[in-house]
C-alpha cells in the first residue's frame, strides 16, 4: 500500500507535465505510448516497466536526465504486479492440468504498464437523446475512438447549449457525440440503439447542454472515460485508486461496477489469453465511467503480452469434442496489427474476425 501511495504521487507529477513533454512518451507501436481520449482520459505506456533500465528510459523521455526515483518506483511496482500476474497465469494453467506448459508460457511473454488519469466531468448536467441508425457492426476499442462514421453508422444530433454563468471565460465549448455499440449478434439493418447498444455524448467545458434528435431515446453517458473494449493482451492487473469507474460486462450483458478496495487489484483476461485457452477464458468487455463529480481518477495497470514471433496455439489438452478448436494459431503481432486496420476496428470481435475457426479464413 505504501508503494501504491508513492506510485499515485508519481502519477500526479507525471500528468502535471506540459503536454509537449507527455507526448514525448512514444513507442513504435500505435497507441503504445502517451495518448488522450476525448479530453476525458490520458495515459502513459511503459514497455518492460518491470526492468529498471526500461523504466528509466521512460522517465528520460519526459526529463532530459530522467527521474531516478520515479523510474525505481515504477520498476518496483511493475515487479510486484508481475509476480502476482505470473502466479495467476500459473494457477490458470494448473487448473487445466497443463503444468508442463507453464514455463514455456511464462517465458513467452513481456509486460507493458499503463498509467491512467481520468478527469472529472464538468459539474453540470447535460441531457441528451440520440437516435442512432446503424447498418454495420461497430467495434469499440481501447484506443479511444468510437468511429461513428467509419463504422457506417449514421447519427444525427442537434445540440442546444445553454452556457450558464459559471462558464467563466471559457467561451470555447467543445461538444462531441459518439456511439458505442456492442454488436454481439449479427445485426443487419437498423439497430435499435436503446436495446442493443449505448450511445454516448460527452461535453467538454463547463456547459449545460441539451442534445436531442431522432425518435429513440438512448442511454446517454457523459462520463465515458474509456469506451467499451476487450483487452488484446493475455492478462491485465488493474489498480484503481479510490475513485471507482471500471465496469465489466457479464456474459448476460449486464454491466457491473468494480468498486476499488484498499490493497486490491483486478485481474482481467485479454483476447490473447482467450485464444490461447481455446475460448475457455473469455475476455470480457469493459469500460471506464467516472461518475463522481469533481474527482480525478488515477489507475495503473500492468498488461502481459506474447512476445513477437511466438505462435499462440491452444495446447491440445484444451481441445476435445466438447471444445473444438476455436482459433487458428497466430503471431500476436499480426493480431495487434489487424486490430489497427479498418476491418479490425469494424469487426464485432477482432479476435473472431482475425483467427476464429468459424470465420472460415
Ligand atoms: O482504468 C481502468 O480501470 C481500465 C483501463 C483499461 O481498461 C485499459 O487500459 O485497457
Ligand atoms: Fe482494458
Amino acid at each position: 500500500m505504501e508503494l501504491q501511495g508513492s506510485v499515485l504521487k508519481a502519477m500526479e507529477e507525471l500528468f502535471a507535465l506540459p503536454t509537449e513533454a507527455k507526448q514525448r512518451n512514444v513507442c513504435p507501436k500505435p497507441f503504445a505510448g502517451y495518448f488522450s481520449h476525448n479530453g476525458l482520459s490520458e495515459s502513459f505506456g511503459i514497455k518492460d516497466a518491470n526492468i529498471l533500465e526500461k523504466a528509466h528510459e521512460f522517465t528520460q523521455q519526459l526529463w532530459p536526465e530522467g527521474n531516478k526515483s520515479i523510474s525505481k518506483m515504477i520498476q518496483l511496482y511493475a515487479e510486484k504486479l508481475a509476480e502476482l500476474d505470473m502466479m495467476v497465469r500459473r494457477l490458470i494453467l494448473e487448473s487445466y492440468g497443463i503444468e508442463y506448459f507453464i514455463d514455456e508460457h511464462l517465458n513467452s511473454t513481456y509486460y507493458r504498464m499503463r498509467l491512467m488519469k481520468y478527469i472529472a466531468r464538468p459539474d453540470n448536467d447535460i441531457t441528451a437523446a440520440v437516435g442512432a441508425n446503424v447498418d454495420n457492426g461497430a467495434n469499440d476499442n481501447a484506443d479511444g475512438d468510437a468511429n461513428v462514421n467509419d463504422d457506417g453508422a449514421s447519427i444525427g444530433v442537434k445540440v442546444n447549449v445553454d452556457v450558464g454563468d459559471d462558464v467563466n471565460d471559457n467561451d470555447s465549448v467543445n461538444i462531441g457525440v459518439g456511439v458505442d455499440i456492442n454488436v454481439e449478434t449479427n445485426v443487419n439493418g437498423d439497430l435499435d440503439a436503446e436495446a442493443n447498444g449505448d450511445a454516448t455524448a460527452w461535453v467538454v467545458g463547463a456547459v449545460s447542454g441539451n442534445a436531442s434528435v431522432g425518435a429513440k431515446e438512448a442511454n446517454v453517458d457523459a462520463e465515458l472515460g474509456l469506451p467499451s473494449h476487450t483487452d488484446k493482451s493475455l492478462s491485465g492487473i488493474i489498480y484503481q485508486h479510490q475513485i471507482d469507474g471500471l465496469e465489466v460486462k457479464t456474459k448476460e450483458g449486464k454491466w457491473i461496477r468494480v468498486k476499488p478496495a484498499p490493497n486490491t487489484v483486478i485481474v482481467i483476461a485479454g483476447d490473447a489469453l482467450c485464444a490461447l485457452m481455446n475460448g475457455r477464458i473469455p475476455s470480457p468487455y469493459h469500460r471506464v465511467r467516472v461518475t463522481e463529480r469533481k474527482k480525478t481518477r488515477y489507475a495503473a495497470a500492468l498488461f502481459s503480452y506474447p512476445k513477437e514471433g511466438y505462435i499462440i496455439d491452444s495446447p491440445k489438452e484444451l481441445v476435445d469434442e466438447k471444445h473444438p478448436r476455436a482459433f487458428k494459431p497466430f503471431d500476436f503481432v499480426d493480431l495487434f496489427n489487424f486490430y489497427h486496420t479498418e476491418a479490425g476496428r469494424r469487426a464485432p470481435s477482432t479476435l473472431q474476425a482475425f483467427c476464429g475457426v468459424s470465420a472460415g479464413k
